[in-house]
């Protein structure tokens, strides 16, 4: 049976989910957002064709509801649902740092909660999912939420006590990303090359190496010693970053959005 689909908050993250979503052949008519501006709604039932409701409307009737707002607005929103949400559904936050015990505090008894870490790279398909279920969810509702999300991309079910390593790794970690691309895309430009070439060879180049490490049986390191010749340029580039502290400092940056993850959340 096709599940209906509420999803609410329609910003960056909402639309990505809708897409992915509508994209994997869910039926447009067995999906509905709310969104609190106005413009932005009629924006995506122009794109996407799909039903906007307020809130409340949008979440009764539905068996999975993905609450896609800013954190600071998850409590005000959960209990506005309350009243209406079926005891059946599933209510899954992508908010950072919202625990499902905050989830269930807000919720009628029965509704299953489920805490889940985005990232946008699920613009384009190819997004990190971590899921949490909270207490109770059946094996056959999480099944449900996966499946929904790896329309998205790919999906790592982690305890919750791992949600912050999650986000710290993957729900922050495409900036990450672009921060290496931006300082390789400023080192090409500095030897000579325009910022369009140097911007495709860099992207390419991370797209290939992200293929590889997802592809290959073999560590991080072992695909990195395959690229650095005996003192040749590969060698000479990490040496430098070495020398550095370059990778002393992304693992420490790690550590921090994991703290700070955690500090959003508050105490347990
Ligand atoms: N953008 C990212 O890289 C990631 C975002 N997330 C999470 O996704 C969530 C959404 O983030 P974005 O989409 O980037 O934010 P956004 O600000 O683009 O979208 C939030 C939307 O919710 C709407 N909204 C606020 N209160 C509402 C309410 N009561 N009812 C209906 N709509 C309401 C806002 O008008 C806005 O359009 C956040 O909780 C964030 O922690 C998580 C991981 C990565
Ligand atoms: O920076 C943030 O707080 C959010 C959570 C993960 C990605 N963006």
């Amino acid at each position: 049976m096709t599940q209906r689909i509420a999803i609410l908050g329609a910003g960056v993250m909402g639309e990505t989910l809708l897409s992915a979503i509508l994209a994997s052949g869910h039926p447009v008519d067995q999906v509905v957002i709310s969104e609190k501006r106005a413009d932005r709604a009629a924006e995506l039932r122009a794109a996407h064709g799909v039903d906007v409701a307020d809130n409340a409307e949008a979440v009764a009737g539905a068996d999975i509801v993905l609450l896609v707002v800013k954190p600071q607005d998850v409590p005000a929103l959960l209990d506005e649902i309350a009243g209406s949400v079926s005891p059946a559904a599933t209510v899954v936050s992508l908010a950072a740092g919202i625990r499902t015990d905050t989830m269930r505090a807000a919720l009628p008894d029965g509704v299953a909660v489920v805490r889940a870490m985005p990232n946008t790279p699920a613009l384009v398909g190819e997004g990190m999912f971590g899921v949490s279920p909270g207490p109770g969810v059946t094996d056959q509702q999480l099944a449900a939420v996966v499946s929904l999300l790896e329309s998205g991309g790919r999906v790592a079910v982690v305890d919750e006590s791992l949600q912050d390593a999650v986000t710290a790794v993957s729900g922050s970690g495409p900036a990450y990303v672009f921060y290496l691309a931006e300082a390789m895309i400023a080192g090409g430009v500095a030897q000579g090359l325009d910022l369009d070439t140097a911007r495709t060879l860099a992207a390419q180049t991370l797209v290939g190496a992200a293929k590889l490490l997802s592809e290959s049986p073999d560590t991080a390191e072992e695909l990195r010693r395959r690229v650095t010749s005996p003192n040749g340029t590969t060698h000479a580039a990490i040496t430098t970053f070495d020398d550095r502290g370059v990778k002393d400092g992304l693992v420490a940056g790690v550590v921090a959005a994991a703290a700070r993850s955690a500090e959003l959340s508050g105490p347990a």
